[in-house]
C-alpha cells in the first residue's frame, strides 16, 4: 500500500485499524477525576437505583382503595426525603415529599395541588390511578445489569451515572501516550520574533488540543531539524517512551522531505498517500514496533487527518468502538465543478438558508488556510470523482462528533 497510487481513505483506515494495539494498562481513579477517561471494564450494577420505591411530587401518599370510603382520609405521619418511613397505618395517608420513600402499604401519591385540606385529614378532589406518581425501585438501574459497557468514555452524564451507584473509585485505561514531533526548519515557537524565511510552529498546538481533548497522554513533543539523522534519532528515542507517535511534515517528495524516507529505508513504511484532500501525503508506518502516523504539514492538511484517521487508530486503542461516524444528510450550499479522484473533507458549517439547513463551505479551502477550520463547525464529505451543485445532499459531520 506504499505504492504511487493513491489508496483509498476506507481502505486505509482497514489497514491502520489493524494494526491499532488496545492499551492494556488500567489504572483505578477518583470519579472527580474520571471525565473524558475511558471504562477498562463494564460496569455492572452494585445495587437497584433508586434503591427503593420513591414519590415523584409533593402530596399524600395513600392506599388506592381507600378512595373508595369516605372522605377526608386522616393524615397519620409526614415522611420528609432522607428518612426511613414507617408502614402507612390503615385507612390514613401520609404527607410526603418528591424523593421521599414510600411507606409499606401506600399504592399511590397524590399531588397536594390535586387535595383539599381540612382540620381532619384530605379530600381528594381527582380521580387517582394505582401506582400514580410513584418511581420503582430499580426504575434507572437493575442490580446484576450491566449500566455502561467496557470502552465507554466518561462524559458529565456518565460520571452521574457511576455516583448513583455509589462508586467513587472507576478503573480506566491508562491514556494513549502519544509523541508529537513537528518537522521544518522554518519553524518558530510563539513568543519568539520572526527572522526572514520563519514561521510559527501552528501544527505543535493544534495537534496538544486534539489530543487532550482525545483523553491521550502527550509524553513527548519536538521540533526537529529537516535533516535525516535528526529525523532517525528522534523517531527512535520517541519510541521507547510512546505507544504513538505523530509526525507533522516531511511526507511528501522534497529532498527536504524525511520522516516518510526514514520509514521506507527502515522498511516500516506500509501506507503512504491516501485518496483525501487535504492530507494526500500521509504516512503510516513504525520504528523499533512503535506505530508512527505522518501527518501531511499543511496545517489544515493535520487537522482534517487527525481527524478521519488518527481518531479512529486513537479509539481503537483506547477500546473504544470505531463504528464510523453517523453524519448528517444535507444540501450543499456550495458548489464543486471540477471532479477529484481524492475525498474532499470541505471546512463547513451549517447555516439557515430560505428557511433550509445547508451546508456553507469556507471559501478558500487552501490546505495552508487554518481560519476556515476556525471559522467552520464541521467537514463536509465530497465523494470521489464527484462535482457537487447546490442543492446535492452531502454527508456532513460536526467537529464535535468526529473528536466524540
Ligand atoms: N511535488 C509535490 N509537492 C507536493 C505534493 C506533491 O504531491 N508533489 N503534495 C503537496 C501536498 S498535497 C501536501 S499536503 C504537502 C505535504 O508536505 P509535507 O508533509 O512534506 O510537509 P512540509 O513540506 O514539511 O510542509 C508543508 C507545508 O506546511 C507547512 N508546515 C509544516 N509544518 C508546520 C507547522 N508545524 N506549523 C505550521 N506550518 C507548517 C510548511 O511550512 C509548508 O508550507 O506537500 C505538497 N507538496
Ligand atoms: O493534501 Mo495537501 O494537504 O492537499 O495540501
Ligand atoms: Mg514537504
Amino acid at each position: 500500500m506504499a505504492g504511487s497510487q493513491l489508496t483509498p481513505v476506507e481502505t486505509a483506515l482497514e489497514h491502520i485499524l489493524a494494526q491499532a494495539p488496545v492499551i492494556d494498562r488500567t489504572e483505578t481513579v477518583p470519579l472527580t477525576e474520571a471525565l473524558g477517561r475511558i471504562l477498562a471494564e463494564p460496569c455492572l450494577v452494585p445495587a437497584d437505583v433508586p434503591p427503593a420505591d420513591n414519590s415523584a411530587v409533593d402530596g399524600y401518599a395513600i392506599r388506592h382503595a381507600d378512595l373508595a370510603e369516605e372522605q377526608p382520609i386522616p393524615v397519620s405521619d409526614r415522611i420528609p426525603a432522607g428518612t426511613a418511613p414507617l408502614p402507612l397505618a390503615p385507612g390514613s395517608a401520609a404527607r410526603i415529599f418528591t424523593g421521599s420513600e414510600i411507606p409499606e402499604g401506600a399504592d399511590a401519591v397524590v399531588m397536594q395541588e390535586r387535595v383539599e385540606v381540612t382540620d381532619s385529614g384530605i379530600r381528594v378532589l381527582a380521580a387517582v390511578e394505582p401506582s400514580q406518581n410513584i418511581r420503582k425501585r430499580g426504575q434507572d438501574l437493575r442490580q446484576g445489569d450491566q449500566a455502561l459497557p467496557r470502552g465507554t468514555r466518561i462524559r458529565p452524564q456518565e460520571m452521574g451515572l457511576l455516583a448513583s451507584m455509589g462508586m467513587a473509585h472507576v478503573t480506566v485505561t491508562a491514556p494513549l501516550r502519544v509523541a508529537i514531533l513537528t518537522t521544518g526548519d522554518e519553524l518558530v515557537e510563539p513568543g519568539e520574533p520572526l527572522k526572514p524565511g520563519q514561521i510559527y510552529n501552528t501544527n505543535r498546538f493544534t495537534l496538544l488540543g486534539l489530543l487532550e481533548e482525545a483523553g491521550c497522554e502527550v509524553v513527548l513533543c519536538e521540533t526537529l531539524e529537516d535533516t535525516r539523522e535528526a529525523t532517525v534519532e528522534t523517531l527512535s528515542r520517541a519510541a521507547s517512551s510512546a505507544d504513538l507517535i505523530i509526525t507533522s511534515g516531511g511526507v511528501s517528495v522534497g529532498e527536504e522531505d524525511h520522516v516518510r524516507a526514514v520509514l521506507e529505508a527502515r522498511g516500516g513504511l506500509s501506507l503512504w498517500r491516501l485518496a483525501i484532500k487535504p492530507g494526500k501525503p500521509l504516512a503510516f508506518g513504525s520504528i523499533s514496533g512503535t506505530p508512527v502516523l505522518g501527518l501531511p504539514g499543511n496545517p489544515a492538511a493535520v487537522l482534517v487527518t487527525f481527524l478521519v484517521v488518527g481518531m479512529p487508530y486513537i479509539r481503537r486503542c483506547q477500546g473504544r468502538a470505531t463504528t464510523p461516524p453517523v453524519g448528517e444528510r444535507l444540501p450543499a450550499g456550495f458548489e464543486v465543478p471540477a471532479p477529484s479522484v481524492r475525498r474532499e473533507f470541505v471546512r463547513a458549517r451549517k447555516a439557515l438558508l430560505n428557511g433550509k439547513t445547508t451546508i456553507e463551505a469556507f471559501p478558500n479551502q487552501s490546505s495552508g488556510v487554518l481560519s476556515s477550520a476556525c471559522w467552520a463547525d464541521g467537514l463536509a464529505v465530497v465523494p470521489e470523482n464527484t462535482t457537487v451543485k447546490p442543492g446535492n445532499l452531502l454527508t456532513y459531520y460536526s467537529f464535535n462528533e468526529l473528536l466524540g
